[in-house]
């Protein structure tokens, strides 16, 4: 993985160190980005694998805190000057600011729609229609509220599996026959190039994704300057916008990472001439049974100082609406 040093004593430049996770959704990203920035800085690239107690120990990982050790042990190298840069799924990413880091570019984000792989190639509709409960991998609070309250809009009936693993494993246990469908993030599908055994690319009208699903983030040390600002030519503003409001959402809620929030800004008019930006929000219980689903517009952003101000206030305002229907309440059965 590591690509060769320079000689000692040559002029080559030093290269960028890359810190990564080895799974492949976390090679892939990293390989995307690591092209971006030869690109953007004309400097050589090498990705640093990191191994993380996470990685080592994957059950156990589950139940103390999903992704944020992977997370940690990224930003400990960070911080510690053993990496210069690191690429996070932006949807794993706490909301509050890490002290120390930046997140110094948030590249313009693909499909941000949650992607259903199904055993026999159905589609949910289809998968209700059978006798039986249908089967669906998925540990997500988010997940099973919104793919519950589906169900019940056909009469049918769920049950959800809460399946670990990385894509492959979890891809697995429907080609196994252990289940009869899995809900993945596209994004990721796509980026460890099986996205064409999607049966179903879930219409967010139906299931909204994750806040800032589908995005990534590229966080380096405040204090290089210099990086910082060689990767600020990685941001994608509107990316940038969109993803502001769907965390400043999730954070207004006072929602934790594997709260069941869904939230996705998007243009709804097409091309460059949208003037409004939407922002769609969903909190509820997991079995589906109370949903509580809002969306706001807002002005789209037209500057790099209006895109924080703006956005956040988007996503304030419809924190506080959604809040005033008696958002709180839904989430609390989390605590029971
Ligand atoms: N929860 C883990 C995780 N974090 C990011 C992605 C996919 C990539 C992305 O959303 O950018 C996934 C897998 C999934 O939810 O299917």
């Amino acid at each position: 993985m590591t690509s060769p040093q320079p000689a000692v004593g040559t002029d080559a430049a030093t290269p960028l160190r890359l810190g990564t996770r080895r799974s492949t959704l976390a090679l892939a990203q990293s390989g995307l980005v690591a092209e971006q920035v030869r690109r953007a800085t004309g400097l050589p690239v090498e990705l640093v694998g990191i191994s993380t107690h996470g990685d080592v120990s994957r059950e156990h990982l589950a139940q103390i805190g999903g992704t944020g050790v992977f997370v940690s042990a990224l930003r400990d190298a960070l911080l510690a000057g053993e990496i210069d840069l690191a690429v996070h799924s932006l949807k794993d990413l706490p909301t509050a600011p890490h002290p120390g880091l930046t997140m110094a570019a948030v590249p313009r984000r693909e499909d941000p729609r949650d992607a259903l792989v199904t055993g026999d190639g159905r589609d949910f509709e289809q998968l209700l229609r059978a006798a039986r409960p249908v089967r669906v991998g998925t540990g997500a609070p988010r997940r099973m509220a919104q793919l519950n309250a589906w169900a019940r809009t056909h009469g049918a009936q769920l049950e959800t599996v809460p399946i670990r693993g990385n894509i492959e494993t979890r891809i697995g246990y429907v080609r196994s026959g252990e289940i009869d469908a899995i809900v993945l993030a596209a994004a990721g599908l796509n980026r460890v190039g099986r996205i064409d055994e999607a049966a179903e690319l879930i219409a967010p009208d139906t299931v909204l994704p994750a806040p800032g699903q589908g995005a990534l983030a590229v966080e380096c040390a405040s204090g290089n300057a210099h990086l910082t600002a060689q990767l600020a030519e990685l941001d994608d503003p509107y990316t940038r916008a969109a993803v502001t409001a769907e965390r400043t959402l999730l954070a207004a809620l006072e929602a934790g990472c594997s709260a069941p929030v869904g939230a996705l800004a998007d243009l709804p008019a097409s091309g460059q001439d949208a003037t409004e930006m939407r922002l769609r929000g969903v909190v509820g219980t997991t079995d589906g049974a109370s949903l509580v689903q809002l969306s706001t517009t807002g002005p789209v952003p037209a500057s790099a100082a209006e895109i924080v101000s703006q956005s956040e206030r988007l996503g304030r305002e419809l924190a506080d609406e959604m809040l005033a229907k008696g958002a709180a309440g839904l989430m609390g059965e989390r605590a029971l």
